[in-house]
């Protein structure tokens, strides 16, 4: 065994992070370890954020992104800022370039303590979401849930921000919708053969917009950053908003996005300390820290 590891239990606006400190290891975290640190209500999660050393000439290090269920994800941009305050407190840098499976992306603290991180650019072509069937018009794809002839919801925007997302407008309050219900049905459907992050939406003005989110492979969250970043760019395709959108979710936080002309995105909101601890990285037992330091 190579020994505990320390970790951090963190939020983005109520986005549950648990930050690993794998630096100096070559083991990673296992889908049992995920299970067991999602099974106690002190470490309920809904990513882990793996922190490894770099693979990457210009990259200042790996991280490894793992959903409560133990499968791994491409983008989760609510943990970035998490690791961003983390390593921002442990080295005063305020600049950094990390890297994850879905490649190379930035990340600043600024001085107001708000994190800005470029999530990269969007892809729309139907086999990067992925779709399993064609659909050369991904802004509004057929697919729909609840009665044949009165669907609850229905004709979703799809987008990949490395990871795959769905967005369903309404006009009405999106509380109003049992997505603890069509979620997980939704996540699993056939049509995305990677399953997918489902996002109901509501446009509030130009620049506003409220969201809640069934995240794959965690279920309902307080908020999902790259949900956020796929509404945005989801919404202003379809005109419904303008490129730089404030959202509310369901935690009650705001994040910030911004469609920049060169088609990177950018998530900025804010990351929040809760405790620290260490954990086997193989099995997720784990013990608090007596003294924490923030
Ligand atoms: N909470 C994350 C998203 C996790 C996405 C993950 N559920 C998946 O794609 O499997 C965020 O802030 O972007």
């Amino acid at each position: 065994m190579a020994g505990t590891a320390p970790f951090a239990k963190m939020n983005g606006i109520g986005n549950e992070i648990i930050v690993a400190d794998m630096r100096g290891r070559a083991d990673r975290v296992t889908a049992a370890a995920a299970i067991t640190l999602n099974g106690d209500t002190a470490t309920k999660f809904d990513q882990i954020m793996a922190i490894h050393d770099a693979r990457t000439p210009g990259t200042a290090f790996f991280i490894d992104i793992l959903n409560s269920d133990g499968t791994g994800a491409q983008a989760c941009g609510n943990g970035m800022r998490c690791v961003v305050r983390a390593l921002a407190a442990e080295t005063g840098q305020k600049t950094f370039t990390f890297e994850t499976v879905a490649g190379i992306l930035n990340a600043r603290e600024h001085d107001d303590g708000s994190i800005s991180v470029d999530m990269g650019t969007p892809r729309f072509g139907w086999q990067d979401i992925p779709l399993a069937e064609e659909f050369r018009d991904t802004r509004m794809i057929e697919l729909q849930i609840g009665p044949i002839d009165a669907p609850v919801l229905h004709s979703p925007s799809v987008v990949s921000m490395g990871n795959p997302h769905a967005i369903f407008w309404v006009d009405n309050d999106v509380w109003s919708y049992e997505l603890d219900r069509f979620g997980p049905l939704l996540e699993n459907h056939p049509i995305f053969p990677e399953r997918a992050n489902i996002t109901i939406a509501q446009v509030t003005s130009p620049g506003t917009m409220v969201i809640r989110t069934w995240e794959r492979g965690a279920g309902l969250t307080k908020a999902c950053g790259s949900a956020a970043c796929a509404a945005v760019v989801a919404a202003a395709r379809t005109r419904r908003t303008g490129r730089s959108v404030t959202l509310v979710t369901p935690g009650g936080g705001e994040l910030h996005v911004e469609w920049r002309d060169d088609d990177h995105v950018i998530l900025t909101g804010a990351a929040e300390w809760e405790f620290s601890g260490s954990f086997d990285p193989s099995t997720g037992a784990w013990a608090r820290d007596t003294e924490s330091a923030a």
